[in-house]
């Protein structure tokens, strides 16, 4: 057996158990050379003789699914989101598609909730100043008493509303396939997208990137939005239409946004780029000690249940 492994992280102290594990069960284990993720060609310069695949935020596209070796049998991604995976085209080759849902929503959460606090607080800014030598005593705002709407009431969307109403903030979440008990128990509202934005004076997006979620905050939705409201992506970076959000920001529509994934990564040129009250991450949401070591204990172990014929419940594409 032979398996490539692609998450950078994977190589941390915290998945040394992990790489055991995988060390001790295939004859070969090939890790990323790269340091970041990889892209089609690159993919495939990798694939030879593979049989299971422990996927990072590669491009795994339909081309690159087609021209795989035979032995590939599984890609199991490390993560929730499977959007750069072709699963219609991994199915149509008889390779399983797996992944890891809720490894993470805890680090993602708790990265949308410091990007908000740091965004009301301009804290970004503050510490670039002082580090050079001014002093601006400048006033922000609190989340206490505000609205935040939530965008996919799931894993991450669910923790961080229930982090929100500890802050004291209302919660309003749209989600088509909604768990009304959460909602219910948790004392939150819930209607359709226009409801969620209109209110929302924090608005964090936490759906998966499909061809419905596409552009679904774009000119017209942020139009809706209170003035001076604050933008929390830390999804993927296609939902946000980021031109519409530069003419926000430009506008002074948006009083400032947070991201955490982009239309493009690595980012080298965006229209946010020359925003100082536009804060970005390099896609660092499930980067937490815990979230990488569960990752990638989970990823591990469905690469060899799948490669065994054991039952995994973590299969997209049955
Ligand atoms: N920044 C990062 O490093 C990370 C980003 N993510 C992204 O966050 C997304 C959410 O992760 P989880 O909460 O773990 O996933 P989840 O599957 O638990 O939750 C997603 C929620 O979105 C809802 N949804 C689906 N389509 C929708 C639509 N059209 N409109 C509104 N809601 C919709 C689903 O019903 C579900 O409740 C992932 O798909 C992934 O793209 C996830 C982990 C790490
Ligand atoms: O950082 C990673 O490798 C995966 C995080 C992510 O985007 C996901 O879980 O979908």
């Amino acid at each position: 057996m032979k398996i490539l492994v692609t998450p950078t992280s994977f190589g941390k102290p915290e998945n040394a158990k992990s790489r055991e594990l995988l060390e001790s069960f295939a004859d070969e284990v090939v890790y990323n050379d790269l340091g970041r993720p990889l892209q089609p060609e690159e993919i495939l310069e990798r694939l030879d003789g593979v049989d299971g695949y422990l996927a990072g935020v590669d491009y795994i596209t339909a081309e690159v699914i087609e021209k795989a070796p035979a032995s590939l049998k599984v890609i199991s991604r490390y993560g929730a989101g499977v959007d750069r995976v072709d699963i219609p085209a991994a199915t149509k080759k008889g390779i399983k598609v797996t992944f890891t849902p809720g490894t993470n929503s805890i680090a993602v959460c708790e990265l949308a909730f410091s990007l908000m606090l740091a965004s009301a607080r301009s804290i970004p800014r503050l510490n670039d100043a002082v580090h050079k030598g001014e002093w601006p005593r400048n006033q922000g705002i609190e989340l206490y008493g505000k609205t935040l709407g939530i965008v996919g009431l799931g894993h991450i969307g669910k923790n961080l509303a229930l982090r929100a109403q500890a802050f004291g903030m209302k919660v309003v979440a749209y989600d088509p396939y909604l768990d009304e008990s959460f909602v219910k128990e948790n004392g939150m509202e819930a209607g359709d997208l226009e409801f969620v934005v209109k209110q929302a004076n924090f608005l964090s997006l936490h759906v998966p990137f499909t061809p419905e979620t596409k552009h679904m905050i774009d000119a017209e939705m942020i139009a809706k939005m209170p003035d001076r409201a604050v933008i929390i992506n830390t999804a993927r970076g296609g939902i946000i239409d980021e031109e519409a959000l530069a003419a926000a920001l430009e506008s002074g529509k948006i009083a400032a946004a947070a991201l955490d994934a982009f239309e493009q990564e690595p980012v080298v040129d965006s229209p946010l780029l020359k925003f100082d009250n536009v804060i970005m991450t390099p896609h660092t949401g499930a980067h937490t000690s815990e979230a990488v070591k569960a990752m990638g204990a989970l990823a591990a172990q469905n690469v060899i249940d799948v490669l065994t014929g054991k039952e995994c419940k973590y299969i997209l594409n049955k």
